[in-house]
């Protein structure tokens, strides 16, 4: 029995009303790439439109608080207010410390972020031991093992901005 994973939503929430930034780093871009399809195609489902998903990018997962933050305050200035901001980045462990290192400063950045800019801030980052259980999690691996984590990402992006945002 599988107990792990995203439980069944309370109920569907419409994202038809809400703007969503995704900004996305471009290391391993072929994992993000998968995670950021499938993040785009479960708002879609659930009524978000298209013209109301706006994507940035960053060059790593280090670069994502501040490019997040920064994000935030263009899409403000130029008066297309986010409601809800998903960063993406896929941290693969190498053979030095930097992997430990990027992780646990990002993640905090990231989690403190959501007092900064005043809406919620979806951990989108994925920190994998090894390529293969990064692709699993895109849900591009060859045995197809797991679901795209850039589904729930989508869902949780909808559910925080309906339920919780301004
Ligand atoms: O090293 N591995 C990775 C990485 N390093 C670059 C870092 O995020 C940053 O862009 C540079 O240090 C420059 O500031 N960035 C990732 O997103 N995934 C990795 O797996």
């Amino acid at each position: 029995m599988a107990v792990k994973g995203l439980g069944k939503p309370d109920q569907v929430y419409d994202g038809s009303k809400i703007r969503v930034g995704i900004i996305h780093a471009r290391w391993n871009s072929v994992i993000i790439d998968a995670l950021v399809k499938g993040a785009i195609e479960r708002m879609a489902s659930l009524g978000v439109n298209e013209k109301n998903i706006i994507v940035e990018t960053v060059p790593g997962s280090y670069e994502l608080p501040w490019g997040t933050k920064r994000f935030v305050d263009r899409q403000a200035k130029l008066g297309e207010p986010l409601d809800v901001v998903i960063p993406i980045g896929v941290l693969i462990k190498g053979s030095t410390m930097h992997f430990e290192y990027i992780s646990d400063s990002t993640t905090h950045a990231l989690m403190n972020l959501q007092e900064k800019v005043n809406m919620p801030v979806i951990f989108g980052l994925l920190t994998c031991m090894t390529e293969e259980q990064a692709l699993a999690r895109a849900g591009i691996d060859d045995s197809h093992s797991m679901h795209n984590h850039g589904e729930d990402w989508g869902a949780a992006a909808v559910e925080m901005a309906v339920k919780f945002g301004k």
